[in-house]
């Protein structure tokens, strides 16, 4: 299904989207089976090694060293019958939300995993929280079918009372736990068996000409068969039909169940999406917004990732097209400094490998590999001076001092640390008086994930400490007002990596303070990306 019958065939066919889940639901899993169903994976496994490597903390800073795996899941293009699927990784642990949040503004939609036995767990919660936002469309997966799993009305009623959203039955399980044998689709009248010997066989289909059909009988046993037609009755009277243009603007979500490592399900659900999921969007940006069928090239930096492969120290920005065709080589305007880039080296992420990207379309991702010109939330164009909006920067929740373990390496510490800033893996602020650097970050794991990597990629061995402040907000308001602010709270201020004015505190006070005695003084726990 189209909603956009004027869109280019190229640009129509196109699915950008993310996967959410909350860790552990199955979210590497079925990362995996998307490449394998698209051809671009050979065996499951090469996705897994990631999966694996997030369980633990040390295991993750090894994965953090190991940046060819898990640049290459960053974002995976991949053709799934005449579609092309962009699927951009989020990071699943709760610290790494606000790079998961930049990365939502870069899709068209999200996949949303739970888990059967779980439901809606809190990780799941905020994710889909921040989707909605943007009114983001969502498809469900339910996972882990193959095991014991709520009841089915239980998990769809905890959806729409938890999320506040309707929730639709794109395919309906058959039996609970050992019992499970498949699932019925809904939308095709096709009953699909799950195949529990070779877990990356296709499952059985069988088509069907409707609840009536004896064929059923002849593959569902009794006592199953009847519990299923009793569910199937209530559910068509209960809940609502799929509702295509409901599911665009996110109010409605349709619910796939399956077992991502029995491949079960999975097809289905990117069956879904190809039919109803959205092709590329119009994109919000200043001072007009930018439609995909646009001629010209239009794309912005969601996502900057540093020393990609440790022997070049090359950064990669990752840019989502947000309109036009793009070919290598041309030359785009970076509007932030007026200036001229020719792409020559733009790369596509192809599962397991990077490659030169010759061309790509709006909705599309690619990587372009630069000294550090591209900072997230920067516009490329072919001249017009647009500027994409709503990509936000948190102030930070956890604040800490980091000092060179040589003192005299203070220059290389601002430069490692200026680097991340520019990936935005961590808020850096100067402050006016004293030296050193103070590092915001929103999870704590960040601050290990860090001086790992500073280590690493910079050998140079630091330590974070606690700081005496731990609140950032960025003072906003007339200059001659912000002047008179910061003159008199020069212990409070510090610049941010961009070179913004910031307030450093450790009161909650003392931030009201400023709202009572500067009243022309806004202090602001985000500031947008926008230059
Ligand atoms: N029984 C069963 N287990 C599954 C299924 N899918 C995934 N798992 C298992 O659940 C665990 C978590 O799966 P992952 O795919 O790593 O989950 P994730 O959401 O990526 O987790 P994080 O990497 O922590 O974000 C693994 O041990 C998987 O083997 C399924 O369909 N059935």
């Amino acid at each position: 299904m189209t909603n956009r019958p004027d869109l280019p065939a190229e640009i129509a066919r196109r699915r950008t989207f993310a996967i959410i889940s909350h860790p552990d639901a199955g979210k590497t899993t079925l990362t995996e089976k998307f490449l394998l169903y698209g051809g671009a994976i050979q065996m499951a496994g090469q996705v897994r090694a990631k999966g694996e490597a997030r369980r633990t903390r040390s295991d993750f800073m090894q994965m953090e060293k190991d940046r060819g795996i898990s640049v290459s899941a960053s974002a995976m293009s991949f053709d799934f019958e005449k579609y092309r699927f962009n699927l951009v990784d989020t990071p699943g642990h709760s610290d790494f939300s606000e790079d998961t949040y930049r990365t939502l503004t870069a899709v068209d939609a999200a996949v949303m995993v739970i888990d059967g036995a779980k439901g809606v767990e809190s990780q799941t919660q905020k994710l889909f929280e921040v989707c909605r936002l943007r009114d983001l469309p969502i498809l469900t997966f339910c996972n882990k079918m193959d095991r014991e799993s709520r009841d089915t009305f239980d998990i769809i009623d905890e959806i729409q009372e938890n999320l506040a959203i309707d929730v639709t039955p794109a395919s309906w399980p058959i039996g609970v736990g050992r019992e499970f044998i498949g699932c019925y689709d809904i939308l095709r009248d096709k009953l699909e068996l799950m195949d529990r010997a070779d877990r990356n066989k296709v499952a059985e289909s069988i088509q069907i000409s409707g609840l009536d059909d004896p064929k059923l009988a002849e593959h569902v046993p009794a006592h199953l068969l009847e519990k299923f037609l009793e569910e199937i009755e209530m559910a068509k009277e209960l809940l609502p039909k799929l509702d295509p243009e409901a599911l665009l603007n996110g109010s409605m979500t349709p619910i796939w169940f399956g077992s991502a490592m029995n491949s079960f399900g999975v097809k289905e659900l990117m069956d879904g999406l190809a039919t109803y999921g959205p092709e590329p969007q119009i994109q919000s940006a200043q001072p007009r917004n930018i439609a995909p069928e646009e001629t010209k090239v239009a794309g912005f930096v969601f996502k900057v990732q540093a020393n990609m492969d440790p022997k070049h120290r090359d950064r990669v920005a990752f840019v989502r097209l947000a309109s036009g065709h793009f070919e290598r080589g041309m030359k785009l305007t970076h509007v932030r400094s007026k200036k001229q880039m020719a792409i020559t080296n733009p790369v596509l992420f192809l599962a397991a490998d990077r490659e030169l990207a010759e061309e790509a379309w709006a909705g599309d991702i690619i990587g372009i590999p630069n000294h550090g010109q591209l900072r997230i939330g920067d516009t490329l164009t072919e001249g017009e001076a647009i500027r994409v909006s709503g990509i936000p920067s948190f102030a930070p929740e956890l604040l800490q001092t980091c000092r060179a373990g040589d003192p005299m390496k203070a220059k290389h510490l601002e430069k490692a640390l200026m680097q991340f800033a520019e990936e935005g893996a961590a808020k850096v602020f100067k402050p006016t008086f004293g030296s050193g650097f103070i590092v915001g970050v929103v999870g704590a794991l960040q601050f290990e994930v860090l001086a790992s990597r500073i280590e690493l990629e910079y050998g140079l061995p630091v330590r974070f400490e606690p700081s005496q402040f731990t609140s950032a907000r960025w003072v906003a308001g007339e200059q001659t007002a912000v002047d008179k602010f910061v003159a008199a709270n020069k212990q409070h201020i510090a610049t941010d990596n961009d070179g913004d004015t910031v307030y450093l505190t450790r009161l909650q006070w003392d931030i009201d303070r400023v709202g009572r005695d500067y009243p022309d003084i806004n202090l602001t726990a985000t500031k947008e990306m926008m230059v």
